[in-house]
């Protein structure tokens, strides 16, 4: 980005290119933002103004909305987003589910988008497709083959789905790009505007988009990309890495500038990642050059369970914030993971750490959709008088129960002073009458599911067996096909929900693995107030609850009284949900956490995917196993290999690496192993130089010269410069008395009691003139998470 933007500045500053001429194009919408900002302070608002900037679709749009006439297009097209494309295909869909269903086939909306994208992405139609799946280009010349029935209907709905949008006058996001080509192929008029192209993360673009960049510069042919054939990750969303090959092709005077010297990370970082995607043999080779010294190897550690994991993630933290005097804070901080999934344990820890923590680009994982509805269902099980858990799955999956039905229900509900569970049963059973619009009919298969597992919860069946009868009961797999694109990311989810639910029922819990790595550290290491997060959420509930009546019948006075006996028990249903909640941040409306409302500063945790293009101090990449790196539903190992490279080199300071002996899968156990990734790396170099420091579970601690190269890489001052100051500065007020008592809150106030506190300070204070003195008086020093006092049985003189 720093090249794109240099770039355009000096085109304008210095070649007095106009800004209306330059096209500068960006991977996603936050990087144009950022770009926008940083060429603000190089060129001014008013040219920046004047640029034609954004990612491709978004310059598309913009073109299209003044010439789509050009192409036969009407200017007011709509653009429809991925959901509305959904929405439609699944009507177009259901016209086949007979023929489908007759040959035992299955096909949801999200795989016939999917398909249809990808084609599109490669500039194909529909009559293009049909050609594609009948030919076959194995053989020469093009041979004839009979297709299998699911690629007929997909090319039959492609077919029907563009006619549909044409007819309602929609592009979807794929049409920006197709109709941007057509536009600027047949109209080069529409571009005779533009002097200058320049494109950012080139590696990452699709054959349209690099058809786009070709268009754009047909009147001058003055191109500039920036890309990195290593950072490349994004084939799954049809990215073509040979773009890079081809523009050298197309524009036969293109001259490339390798971009070896490396700003960001330490030596040792970058021969950490070097030493990853070097193993792909068939990658353009290219050195790295540190500007910086070599830093702390990256660490390596291995770990008995994802908790332990977890747990050492949340406790290095805190101590690298203590250790390095309050040089790096909590938004100082990244944990990259594969997918999603994965960051349930980390949230915990980090949580259960008292250290704030926000998910990039995401929810965290309690307030994913997923396990919204999942834990919905067993608190309805569990607590049918809690309204918000049944109006949330009262249609999911979809029964055709809209808004009014609900409110009809809720209505009579309260009227009779009973559950809205009860009534939907009483309605079921023919002993209460229906409502308008009637719902008897549609809550058949919702009833069996709830009662069937309140039978399983009255018999204490396990929650991670609950859970998985929950799912099959309700068909919620096949219900995430159908409503979500992501679905196998939130389905992994689910599987993690199953192994937290595991996790509750053997005791596996957090303060069960936290006293153990206590017993192991010989510390305390200290708590969120429990108590109080409880005490928030039941506050939050009261306002749901409704009065406690009953209907008559005879199963329901036997239920009443089995429910009534199981309402003061901790049953294991209800220690799980309870697990659950508790494991949920309680977020005040300014989304700040009440616990540490003046604490701003907070780790981050990404998918490896949404860290692309940007850099933390400190990057943890934890869970570096088989079947993770390379993800097992991936199909490019080379692309996981570059995944992980990118994950690595997001680090300007210090990086961790860590993968467990042992994980939870789909709520078993089971042994796991180190990613090959990672295998090579340390087979290939002896230990003496390795580029990673195995199990040396600590990055070094505060005096370690090593350190100081993360004070020049961040160009920030270092613990030792701002103590020392202070230090000098508090002498005169405390040179006189006994008992020094430095203030050094907030910076250190994270100190655990545990991290032996003169440790910290030794080297600081040695520095000082009578520092020695001091060391030799027994220096004694507790932390009251206020201060740090240090007790001397003579008067300290500093100086
Ligand atoms: N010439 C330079 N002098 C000093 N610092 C630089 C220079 N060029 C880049 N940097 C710094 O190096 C870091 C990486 O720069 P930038 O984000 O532009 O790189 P990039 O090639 O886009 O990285 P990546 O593709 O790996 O995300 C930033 O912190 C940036 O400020």
């Amino acid at each position: 980005m720093k090249v794109l933007t240099t770039r355009v500045a000096h085109l304008i500053l210095h070649h007095n290119i106009s800004p209306s001429s330059i096209c500068a194009v960006t991977f996603t919408n936050k990087a144009a933002k950022e770009m926008r900002e940083r060429l603000k302070k190089l060129i001014g608002k008013d040219g920046v103004a004047q640029l034609k900037m954004g990612t491709f679709h978004a310059l598309c749009a913009k073109f299209l909305r003044v010439y789509a006439e050009l192409i036969g297009l009407a200017g007011n097209f709509t653009v429809c987003d991925a959901d509305e494309s959904k929405k439609i295909l699944r009507k177009l869909l259901e016209p086949h589910k007979e023929f489908l269903a007759e040959r035992n086939l299955t096909l949801k909306e999200a795989t016939v988008a999917t398909l249809i994208s990808q084609a599109k992405a490669k500039g194909h139609n529909a009559a293009d497709y049909l050609y594609d799946i009948t030919h076959t280009y194995k053989v020469h010349p093009v041979a004839v083959v009979k297709p299998d029935d699911i690629k007929l209907v997909v090319a039959e709905i492609f077919k029907e789905y563009e006619q549909l949008l044409r007819h309602t006058n929609c592009l979807d996001f794929d049409d920006l790009l197709v109709f941007g080509v057509q536009l600027f192929r047949e109209h080069s008029r529409v571009v005779s505007w533009c002097r200058h192209v320049l494109v950012d993360e080139f590696q990452d673009t699709n054959i349209m988009q690099y058809d786009l960049m070709k268009y754009l510069a047909t009147a001058h042919e003055c191109v500039t990309i920036v890309g990195d054939p290593d950072q490349s990750i994004y084939g799954w969303r049809s990215a073509e890495v040979k773009n890079l090959g081809k523009m050298q092709d197309d524009f036969y005077e293109t001259r490339q500038i390798l971009l070896e010297q490396n700003y960001r990370s330490t030596g040792s970082i970058l021969s950490a990642s070097i030493a990853i995607v070097s193993q792909d043999k068939r990658r353009i080779v290219k050195r790295l050059l540190s500007t910086h010294s070599k830093g702390v190897t990256p660490l390596l550690d291995e770990h008995s369970s994802e908790l332990d994991q977890a747990i050492n993630i949340a406790t290095e933290i805190k101590r690298i914030v203590a250790y390095t005097g309050g040089m790096l804070g909590y938004n100082d901080f990244v944990i990259l993971l594969r997918f999603n999934a994965l960051s349930r344990t980390l949230e915990q820890a980090l949580q259960k750490s008292g250290i704030p923590c926000r998910v990039l680009a995401g929810h965290k994982f309690f307030e994913r959709l997923e396990i919204k509805d999942l834990l919905a269902y067993l608190q309805v099980v569990d607590n049918p008088k809690f309204i918000p858990a049944f109006s949330r799955i009262i249609n999911v999956p979809g029964r055709g129960i809209g808004e009014k039905t609900l409110k009809g229900v809720l209505a009579k509900a309260t009227a009779m002073k009973l559950t809205p569970m009860e009534v939907i049963e009483g309605i079921y059973d023919g002993e209460i009458s229906d409502i308008k619009p009637p719902v008897k009919r549609k809550v058949g298969s919702f009833v069996k599911a709830i009662r069937t597992l309140r039978k399983l919860d009255n018999d204490d069946t396990p929650p991670p067996e609950l859970i998985r009868r929950l799912i099959d009961l309700v068909q919620y797999e096949d219900h995430l096909k159908k409503t979500q694109q992501d679905w196998e990311t939130r389905w992994e989810n689910v599987q993690e929900l199953i192994n937290f639910a595991s996790e509750v029922e053997t005791d596996m819990s957090f303060d069960r693995v936290m006293e153990d790595l206590e017993k192991r550290v010989g510390g305390e290491v200290d708590w969120q107030d429990e108590g109080r997060a409880l005490e928030e959420m039941e506050l939050d509930e009261v306002g749901f609850v409704v009065d406690d009546g009953r209907t008559k019948g005879k199963d329901k006075g036997k239920e009443k009284a089995q429910s009534e006996k199981r309402d003061n028990v901790t049953t294991p249903l209800r220690a799980f949900l309870e697990a659950s909640m508790l494991s949920t941040d309680v977020e005040d409306q300014n989304g700040e956490s009440k616990d540490i409302k003046e604490v701003k500063e907070k780790v981050t945790i990404a998918t490896c995917h949404a860290a692309k293009g940007l850099e933390w101090p400190v990057v943890f990449v934890p869970s570096v196993e088989k079947g993770i790196f390379p993800f097992s539903r991936s199909e490019d190992v080379d692309e996981e290999r570059r995944l992980l490279y990118v994950a690595c080199t997001r680090a300007q300071g210090l990086l961790a690496l860590s993968y467990c002996s042992e994980r939870m899968v789909a709520g078993e156990k089971k042994a796991t192993e180190l990613s090959h990734f990672i295998l090579r790396v340390l087979k290939e170099a002896p230990v003496s130089v390795s580029p990673l420091s195995v199990n040396y579970t600590k990055f070094p601690e505060t005096g370690d010269t090593r350190l100081n190269t993360i004070d020049r890489v961040l160009s920030r001052p270092s613990h030792l410069n701002w103590i020392i100051p202070r230090l000098l500065n508090w002498r005169k007020s405390f040179a006189d008395r006994p008992r020094l008592k430095l203030m050094l809150r907030p910076r250190l106030k994270n100190i655990n009691a545990n991290y032996k506190l003169p440790q910290i300070l030794s080297p600081v204070l040695s520095q000082l003139k009578d520092g020695n003195a001091l060391r030799r008086s027994s220096l004694k020093a507790r932390s009251s998470g206020q201060a740090i006092c240090f007790k001397s049985p003579s008067p300290i003189n500093l100086l």
